[in-house]
């Protein structure tokens, strides 16, 4: 005797329906970053993942980062170099280095991969139809002003490129590069960029996918996990934050203070963490979102894990 069909599947695809009302014909905005991009199964499942989004009738964008992948190539070359304030130091010599890594390689890969499912994404980077205007800053550490060399922040975003793309079905896929007034490109964090573009596209979300589970409450010595923060209480947060946690939750406030319903952090060391996070009501990461008290949760334990797909 044969077994029925299981009607598991069909009850995980009914609860996305209201996940898929939600956003069916909305901008998502997709951040991810490089320490969420260590191995190949996770790439290949985040390619899958937005392939899913765009065929379910989503408007998914991606922005990437890749700052540990910019390291390993400044190592290689022999260039120092050093991050204040969760911002790398950039000389001109090492931007070089940051837009032929990023532009030229994790753009190049993440477009292949996505194409894989049908010819759909397409790369950009800020310099290309004016998307992003940059304007050099500095940062403050400790009371202190840092020269960050060519960093920039984002003074302007021109959307219409990305919403022709996003127009035709397209999948734009954007690096962090920009030219300031004069054309002199500069180093966007990616996180940063994500949020201009995200506010500038009326995104309905924008996801960020980052190498832990969310933002720790006190970090790195609790095992509590920010469920949920307002932007109110988020900037008063903001001065005890360090490294690379400072520009992305700034990224999410400063989305959330501009018109985003809602910006979260999730673990990208999971595979598939963007359909688990928006077709399920799970608890995964660190959602900023108005009106919201507080709310704080125990990090996940391992120990008792399959090993699966977990970190
Ligand atoms: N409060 C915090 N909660 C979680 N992570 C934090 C916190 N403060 C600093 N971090 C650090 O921020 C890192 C994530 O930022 P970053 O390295 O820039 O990642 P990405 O490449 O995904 O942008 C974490 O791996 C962690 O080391
Ligand atoms: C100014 C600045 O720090 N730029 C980043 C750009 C890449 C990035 O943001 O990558 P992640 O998202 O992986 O961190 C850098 O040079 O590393």
């Amino acid at each position: 005797m044969t077994k029925p069909p299981s009607s598991v599947p069909a009850q995980v695809l009914a609860g996305a329906l209201p996940w898929l009302m939600r956003y069916h014909g909305q901008v998502v905005v997709v951040k991810y970053g490089g320490n969420a991009m260590t191995d190949d199964t996770l790439k290949v499942a985040f390619a899958e993942d937005i392939a899913f989004l765009r065929y379910a009738g989503f408007k998914p964008v991606v922005v990437h980062g890749g700052g540990p992948q910019i390291s390993r190539m400044l190592d290689k070359l022999g260039i120092e170099s050093e991050f204040r304030g969760g911002l790398r130091v950039t000389t001109p010599e090492a931007m070089d280095v940051v837009r032929m890594v990023l532009v030229g390689q994790v753009q190049r890969e993440l477009v292949g991969l996505i194409n894989h499912h049908g010819h759909i994404a397409v790369g950009l980077s800020g310099e290309d139809a004016g998307l992003f205007t940059a304007e050099a800053t500095n940062t403050v550490v400790d009371g202190e002003e840092v020269d960050l060399g060519l960093v920039g922040e984002v003074s302007r975003v021109r959307p219409e490129a990305v919403l022709d793309l996003i127009e035709a079905g397209r999948v734009p896929v954007i690096s962090s590069v920009a030219p300031d007034e004069d054309g002199v490109v500069h180093n966007v964090n990616a996180d940063t960029a994500a949020s201009a573009l995200a506010v500038a596209l009326r995104a309905q979300k924008l996801l960020v996918l980052t190498d832990v589970e969310g933002l720790y409450r006190d970090w790195p010595d609790s095992d509590e996990v920010i469920q949920e923060i307002g932007p109110e209480a988020l900037a008063e947060l903001m001065p005890s934050l360090d490294s690379g946690m400072v520009p992305k939750m700034r990224a999410c406030h400063d989305a959330v203070t501009h018109g985003v319903p809602r910006a979260t952090v999730v673990d990208g060391r999971h595979a598939h963490a963007v359909l688990l996070e928006l077709f399920t009501d799970e608890g995964v990461g660190t959602q900023v979102l108005p009106g919201v008290e507080t709310k704080l949760r125990k990090a996940y334990s391992y120990e008792d894990s399959d090993g699966g797909d977990t970190p």
